[in-house]
């Protein structure tokens, strides 16, 4: 538990959107640029199943992955001071969505439809929820995923950003926004 209320310059980052909106590679390259540690919830989950995703869905199911994913981000969001990313599909829980918005600082990574086909072909492989599935089904869930992320205390369009760019702007903003609400 956190024993006292952090200032906005200590919450952990947390960052949320759909299936490769670029949260890890993103995350881990602002976690860089703000010198914090970054944790990668679904890297996480595998460590502790000693296995990859896929096979964890094949094997314990879906199911036992989001109790992992659940028990994770309440672990990992009690630390300040952290990058986390968390998995596409961990707001559809509303334990991750309030302990993520009372703790840290909630970023969704939005990326259109038209950006986000471009990258299907690198994101099926890995992504259980996306394999077997047709362009169109996939097109019905992240237009059903979107209001899960509207629960966010920012948002950000990565669409026109390469990812290092994509977080120079994150840690840009991120420190003039502290500058205004926490000057020190
Ligand atoms: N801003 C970006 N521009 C282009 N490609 C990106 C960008 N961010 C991530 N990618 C690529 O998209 C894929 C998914 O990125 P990833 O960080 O795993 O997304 P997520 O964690 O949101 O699922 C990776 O192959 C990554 O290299
Ligand atoms: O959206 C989802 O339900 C999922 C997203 C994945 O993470 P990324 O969003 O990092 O791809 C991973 O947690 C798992 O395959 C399920
Ligand atoms: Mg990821």
């Amino acid at each position: 538990m956190l024993r006292f209320p952090l200032s906005i310059r200590e919450k952990s980052i947390v960052c949320i959107g759909f299936m490769g909106a670029g949260k890890t590679t993103v995350g881990k390259l602002l976690a860089r640029r703000l010198c914090r540690d970054f944790v990668d919830i679904d890297e996480e989950i595998e460590k502790a199943f000693g296995l990859p995703i896929p096979q964890i869905f094949s094997i314990y199911g879906e199911k036992a992955f989001r109790e992992k994913e659940r028990e994770l981000i309440r672990a990992f969001t009690q630390q300040p001071l952290l990058v986390i990313s968390l998995g596409g599909g961990a707001f559809l829980q509303e334990e991750n969505r309030k302990i993520c918005l009372s703790n840290g600082i909630v970023l969704h990574f939005d990326i259109s439809w038209d950006s986000w086909k471009q990258r299907v072909h690198i994101l099926t492989e890995n992504r259980p929820l996306l394999k077997d599935k047709t362009l169109e089904e996939m097109e019905q869930l992240f237009r059903e995923r979107q209001i899960i992320y509207s629960a966010n205390h920012s948002q950000f369009q990565v669409d026109d950003y390469e990812a290092p760019e994509a977080a120079e702007y994150l840690a840009d903003s991120l420190k003039l926004s502290w500058d205004i609400h926490a000057p020190q």
